[in-house]
């Protein structure tokens, strides 16, 4: 494993956070992982090691800009693929508990490889369907945190999301910076799903052009049962 580790170290100083050389050589691991995998399926299409590091593995870790990752929590990162944002904040934030959704089996048996090739605890991976999962007791209204990046439109990904999440916690989207067209599309939705948006919190990527948004949605209220609406519809016919 030789790597040039310059661009990661700079972007997690400028990010502060601080890792261990086993954390580091986890992340490691994982891109190895990932390339190897992605020779017989598809899970990324950016490979080069240092794009990677900035738009998968820095990306995801951006969270800490608008939240506190440091105290324990319940998080889930729906529609992970290939396990982003989820595995980089497991592995530099051991103490979140975070179940890893996504509806298709194929990434979710990568993730597990993963997950027992790190030996990372308290994180499961769920194969399962937004629609479907957040009718489940055992899923919905029980996450503190859920996570979500380029999965669908505010709209839709709200009607995924927000059902997962306990009244008082938040939601969460990774977004580019071009929001506020989607975003107005999305508020009426959002509040009928018992969200609001606390916060648009616009960014660039350290030692990157890439312009970035973090859309943050609180919890107030609990979903009305009729949401999610059956698989399919929260894309097909977006609330707005
Ligand atoms: C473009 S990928 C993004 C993956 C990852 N979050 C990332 O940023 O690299 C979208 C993922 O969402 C999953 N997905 C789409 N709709 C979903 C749904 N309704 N429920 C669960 N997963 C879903 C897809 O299977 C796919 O793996």
């Amino acid at each position: 494993m030789n790597y040039n580790l310059n661009r990661f170290y700079h972007g997690l100083q400028e990010l502060d956070i601080n890792l261990s050389e086993d954390q580091i050589k986890q992340f490691l691991i994982y891109y190895e992982m990932l390339i190897e995998k992605n020779k017989v399926m598809n899970l990324t299409a950016i490979t080069e090691f240092d794009e990677v590091v900035e738009k998968h593995f820095l990306d995801s870790l951006s969270l800490v800009e608008v939240a506190d990752l440091h105290k324990s929590q319940k998080v889930l990162d729906l529609g992970t693929g290939a396990g982003f944002p989820g595995i980089p904040l497991k592995i530099a934030f051991p103490e979140l508990e975070i179940t890893l959704m996504d509806s298709l089996n194929k990434r979710i048996l990568f993730l597990q490889d993963v997950i027992d090739e790190l030996s990372l605890e308290n994180v499961e991976a769920v194969h399962g369907r937004a629609e479907e999962a957040a009718r489940n007791k055992n899923y919905r209204e029980q996450f503190d945190l859920c996570l979500s990046r380029a999965v669908a439109n505010i709209s839709t990904l709200s009607e995924y999301c927000l059902p997962f999440v306990k009244v008082g916690g938040v939601f969460i989207s990774y977004k580019s910076s071009n929001i506020d067209k989607e975003l107005d599309q999305g508020k009426k939705g959002i509040y009928l799903l018992g969200g609001k948006v606390s916060d648009v919190h616009k960014f660039s990527l350290p030692d990157s052009d890439l312009q970035r948004s973090f859309v943050v949605i609180q919890k107030e209220k609990k979903t009305p049962k009729a949401y999610p609406r059956k698989a399919g519809m929260p894309s097909k016919d977006p609330l707005h």
